[in-house]
């Protein structure tokens, strides 16, 4: 197969390109960024040297993207990943559609159903509300039969990602009680930010706090996709990547540790689950960083019916693009951890969350 990664310079496009370097179906990567990018033309190892020598591709020089570079080189694509800003996304996602290649998107261009939460939470008019409705949401132990057959998948944002694998499981199962809010509390590494230079990412201005409270553009993504109003609190923490998003649920009064139990195990105990890991005690960002893991711990307490349960990943793997690559296996019908994980690990991760009992 072809493909593109759009934002080959920034940490998520690295990411994809290494990943991508390793999968079976990839015979020929372009790797592009924006038309005037300081780093057109440049190695992709001499941006980052730690990919140095890991693939035939590492030595492939970043090109710029334009419309021209599209219609000479856009009937050859099978498809191509945009690890680009929000609204770039959303302007030429539906180039790249009109000449048949598919497209997965990792920006929050096309996560919202609502074309009017582009301009409050995103600052931007959306121009194509239509792809807002064609667009399938790529959390893919959840949407995998609407990624299998998707033309433009809209890769999960980080923190979406863990607080949904969280929740959802409740969500789904209509355990959680009906008038209060799911709180969220979200835990990221600078990395979550990109490598763009800015104040709030510095090294010496990095200290552990919360940010954008109440008005985060995550929260209507997570409220969206579990089917219920969370309030969610992001915090910045001075390490490079990881994240961790700690949820708690107020439950039914009817609602009992098996029912819980039972509800992760039909979530994670299928077929379908390739990266998520129940484990016995509190997961921790070492456990899972730098691999496409996302790691479960939970607790009930019957008598007062609150459920507490942690999540972390790595934000530029399981939060972006090692995602990306399980609804590209989705969308190719391939097993969905191809190049990711390997099959003995994959019958690990559905481990029994009796556990957790
Ligand atoms: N970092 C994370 O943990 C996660 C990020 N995401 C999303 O993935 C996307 C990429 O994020 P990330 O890699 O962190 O960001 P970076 O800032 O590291 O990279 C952004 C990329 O986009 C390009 N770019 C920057 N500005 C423009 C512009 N105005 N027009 C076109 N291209 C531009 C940059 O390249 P150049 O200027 O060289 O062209 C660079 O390749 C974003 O949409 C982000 O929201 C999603 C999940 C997790
Ligand atoms: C630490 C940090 O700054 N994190 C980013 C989230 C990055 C991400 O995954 O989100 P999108 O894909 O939706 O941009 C933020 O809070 O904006």
């Amino acid at each position: 197969m072809k493909i593109a990664v759009v934002g080959a310079s920034g940490y998520v496009g690295a990411e994809l390109i290494a990943l991508l370097a390793k999968h079976p179906l990839i015979k020929e990567m372009h790797l592009l960024v924006s038309e005037n990018s300081t780093s057109k033309d440049v190695a992709f190892s001499t941006l980052y040297p730690r990919f140095q020598a890991t693939s035939k591709f590492s030595e492939q020089a970043l090109q710029a993207f334009n419309g021209e570079w599209l219609a000479q080189n856009g009937a050859h694509l099978d498809a191509v990943f945009m690890a680009t800003p929000h609204e770039y996304s959303q302007q030429w996602a539906s180039a790249f559609l009109e000449q048949d290649i598919k497209v997965f998107d990792l920006s929050g261009a096309f996560r919202l159903n609502q074309p009017e939460d582009y301009p409050a939470y995103y600052g931007f008019e959306h121009n194509y509300p239509d792809l807002l409705d064609s667009a399938v949401y790529g959390l893919a132990e959840f949407n995998f039969d609407k990624i299998a057959k998707a033309n433009l998948v809209a890769v999960p944002g980080c923190y979406p990602t863990a607080s949904l694998l969280a929740t959802k499981p409740i969500t789904n199962a209509n355990l959680q009680q009906k008038d209060v809010h799911i709180i969220v509390n979200g835990i990221s590494g600078v990395s979550g930010a990109g490598r763009k230079a800015s104040i709030a990412s510095s090294f010496n201005e990095v200290s552990l706090t919360a940010y954008n409270v109440l008005q985060h553009r995550h929260q209507p993504e997570i409220s969206q996709e579990c089917g219920h109003p969370v309030i969610f609190n992001p915090h910045l923490a001075p390490f490079k990547r990881g994240l961790m998003a700690t949820v708690t649920i107020h439950c039914q009064s009817h609602v009992t540790n098996e029912d819980v139990n039972k509800a992760y195990d039909q979530a994670y105990q299928t077929e379908q689950n390739a990266v998520v890991r129940v484990t016995q005690g509190w997961p921790k960002i070492d456990d899972v960083s730098n691999t496409p893991f996302a790691n479960l711990h939970w607790q009930y307490d019957e008598s007062k019916q609150i459920l507490v349960v942690s999540c972390v990943i790595d934000n530029l793997l399981k939060g972006a693009a090692s995602q990306a690559i399980q609804c590209f296996n989705l969308a190719m019908q391939q097993p969905v951890a191809l190049s990711l994980v390997t099959p003995a690990t994959i019958a690990n991760a559905q481990t029994n969350t009796e556990v957790n009992a």
